[in-house]
């Protein structure tokens, strides 16, 4: 019988549901070629790529590469647990020796059993090598369980390692590279898929050697009993080898083939049976169309299903006939040596036991095999995007700062990826210490791009930032940024305690240094509503855990808030900080961004009569600087300020 498999991509396809379409095509799958409006998202192949390529090459070029893949796992195991690997390794190859003394046994035993002595006679002469055979066989399997369970400590090793380098990579990786979308790809990629191959290689590679071990073991054995019965090995082993490979490939073209429908189908089940989504689907009253489209899929899914375990069972009927043929073709071997007097009837035995012990271990080498190659592809792309995630550390220069009196932005300019136009274009400004200036613009003028230059998110595609006349390059970036404290627009609601979600803010400073988290909280109009959760500043921020709390989106704005005041930077950028926040909470949040002696606020709002009382005003227009002064000297100057204003302000004027 061939092993039946799901195919661990499968799992991991339809778990992240970031698969791409297939392009690949199975007979097993007729319904592929009529799939319907497939989104154009789902088209993108990009994902699977490895897998299209392994589809596409041959056995006998992916066993080529073998000892240099076997060498990357062997030596990924080495660095996670020597003792471990030693133990998967050498305790399956020791239990191969037991599987060819056991046969060795076995043969004498037969020898004497068919010798022509009394009965009693016989079995006495057969006890030993029946006791050596019955110790084998222990050995075998205990050491075969040990050797399982060397190799099972491996897994979560290498999960660990893998994992906190990627992550500690992903961490560390200047924000830039998160706009390049070909480094998102990647990114998506090593987690989504590098991290189970690391794991998957080394498990295959030990299937590898097990089966290896196996083959070798039992053609040992054979060729000590007698060499001439070797090719019998080879003529019932090999048949089935190729019947092996060919269904292996077959289930897995149409697999790749189906992709594009499943992704779809489990796109559609997350929508239909999600918290996020549940609000729309009911006040859009969508459960219709939805039930509907998984209807749609899943009867051409089934469809496709039902016709692959129809070419499976044909492909299985035509290996199994292989396989029928090749042992009646041993047989026949065996039967003319028997009658030619080459073999003796308990060696022919004995070969027939060897043979089944050599196909059981063929299979198992062949599936390690096919699955290596592509885990090996994989696992390197993961190595490659840790590595160039690596590389795009910000290296920065290695002085401290220990504070700035003054910030210089001089002739600053930022072009994202893939875009013409500069985000900020030439913009010179000052920051200094105990002040508080504003950004001013509409939107996608360039606030907040210039916002995270001044925070040292980005680095400037031209220009300079100097901090206290030295330019921020030749600064330790961790330094610069410990200085920043950042209430950005974009946050997230992070899925931990009220208390930790304002104390992430600087999660490493030691007590006493600055404001509490109840202080922080007070000042951003939080502390009532986290003393009023059912555990206060210990109440769990995520419903979709026990005993887990919700907020509303202002009284995260306001969570958001204290959280950079506990930061307490000596920077503190406030990019729309109050756009969720009443009235009342605002005016108080705004309190809290006047002028101190020891820090600079910059102020992003469209809200400008929150910017009424900055020292300066900087008013941007596509990426440049077009005003500049305090709220007295703009509105006289009546540029885009004083009409940005006067458009707010004719709001609340009393209408007759
Ligand atoms: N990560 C990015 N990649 C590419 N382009 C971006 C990115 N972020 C912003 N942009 C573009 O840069 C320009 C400036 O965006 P920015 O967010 O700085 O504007 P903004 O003034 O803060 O706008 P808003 O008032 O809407 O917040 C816009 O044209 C925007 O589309």
């Amino acid at each position: 019988m061939e092993p039946t498999r799901t195919h661990p991509r499968q799992r991991s396809a339809e778990s992240t549901g970031t698969t791409g379409a297939g392009t690949a095509t199975t007979d097993g799958d007729p319904a592929t070629s009529a799939e319907p409006d497939a989104l154009p998202e789902l088209a993108h192949a990009e994902w699977m790529r490895h897998s299209y390529a392994f589809a596409e090459t041959s056995f006998w070029a992916v066993a080529r590469q073998l000892p240099t893949i076997v060498r990357e796992a062997a030596g990924l195991a080495w660095q996670v647990s020597r003792l471990d690997t030693l133990a998967a390794i050498g305790l399956n190859v020791v239990a191969g020796v037991m599987i060819t003394f056991g046969l060795l046994a076995t043969s004498t035993v037969l020898r004497e059993l068919f010798a022509s002595a009394p009965t009693p006679d016989r079995i006495r002469a057969a006890a030993p090598g029946l006791a050596v055979a019955a110790l084998a066989v222990m050995a075998k399997g205990g050491l075969t369980i040990a050797a399982g369970w060397a190799q099972a400590r491996l897994v979560p090793q290498i999960n660990y390692q893998v994992e906190l380098r990627l992550f500690e990579a992903t961490t560390a990786v200047e924000l830039a590279a998160f706009d390049d979308a070909g480094f998102a790809e990647e990114m998506d990629r090593a987690r989504d898929r590098g991290i189970y191959e690391a794991t998957s290689i080394v498990n295959h590679t030990v299937d590898l050697i097990t089966g290896v071990v196996g083959v070798a073991a039992t053609a040992a054995a054979v060729a000590v009993i007698q060499p001439l019965l070797l090719p019998c090995l080879l003529i019932a082993a090999v048949p089935a080898a190729i019947t092996a490979v060919r269904i292996a490939r077959r289930e897995y073209l149409a697999l790749l083939a189906r992709l594009t429908r499943r992704r779809r189908m489990w796109m559609l089940a997350h929508l239909m049976a999600n918290r996020h989504t549940a609000v729309e689907v009911r006040t859009y009253q969508m459960r219709g169309f939805l039930v509907g489209e998984y209807r749609r899929v899943m009867r051409l899914e089934t469809a496709a299903q039902l016709m692959l375990v129809k070419s499976q069972t044909s492909s299985r009927v035509t290996g199994a006939s292989l396989t029928g043929l090749a042992t009646f073709a041993v047989y026949a071997v065996l039967g003319w040596l028997l009658l030619a007097g080459v073999v003796p009837l308990a060696a022919a035995a004995t070969a027939l036991l060897a043979l089944q012990a050599a196909r059981t271990s063929l299979n198992t080498t062949i599936y390690a095999t096919n699955s290596l190659y592509e885990d090996a592809l994989y696992y390197r792309d993961f190595l490659t995007f840790v590595q160039r995630a690596e590389g795009r550390t910000p290296a920065g220069g290695g002085e401290q700062v220990v504070g700035f009196e003054r910030i210089d932005v001089e002739e600053v300019s930022l072009s994202y990826p893939d875009t013409e136009q500069p985000a900020v274009d030439k913009v010179s400004l000052t920051v200094r210490r105990g002040e508080v200036i504003a950004l001013v613009g509409e939107n996608g003028s360039g606030k907040t791009t210039l916002a995270k230059l001044l925070a040292n998110l980005y680095q400037p595609t031209s220009g300079t930032i100097r901090w206290d006349g030295v330019d921020v390059a030749a600064l330790d970036p961790a330094s610069v940024r410990s200085h920043v404290a950042v209430l950005s627009q974009d946050w997230w609601k992070f899925p931990f305690t009220a208390r930790q979600n304002i104390a992430v803010g600087r999660h490493d400073r030691p007590d006493g240094d600055g404001p509490t988290v109840v202080q922080a909280a007070e000042a951003a109009s939080a502390h009532d509503l986290v003393t009023g959760l059912p555990h206060g500043y210990d109440t769990l921020l995520d419903r979709s855990f026990k005993d887990g709390h919700d907020l509303s989106g202002g009284q995260w704005q306001r969570l958001v808030a204290a959280r950079g005041l506990y930061r307490d930077g000596r920077l503190l950028i406030c990019d729309e900080p109050s756009a969720a926040l009443d009235a009342r909470a605002e005016h108080a949040l705004f309190q809290q961004f006047r002028r101190h002696p020891e820090r600079a606020v910059v102020l992003i709002t469209h809200r400008l009569a929150n910017v009424r009382h900055a020292d300066r005003i900087y008013v941007l227009r596509d990426g440049r600087l077009i005003e500049e002064g305090n709220h007295d000297q703009l509105m006289v100057a009546g540029g885009l300020y004083h009409e940005l204003f006067e458009l707010q302000a004719s709001g609340y004027a009393a209408r007759d």
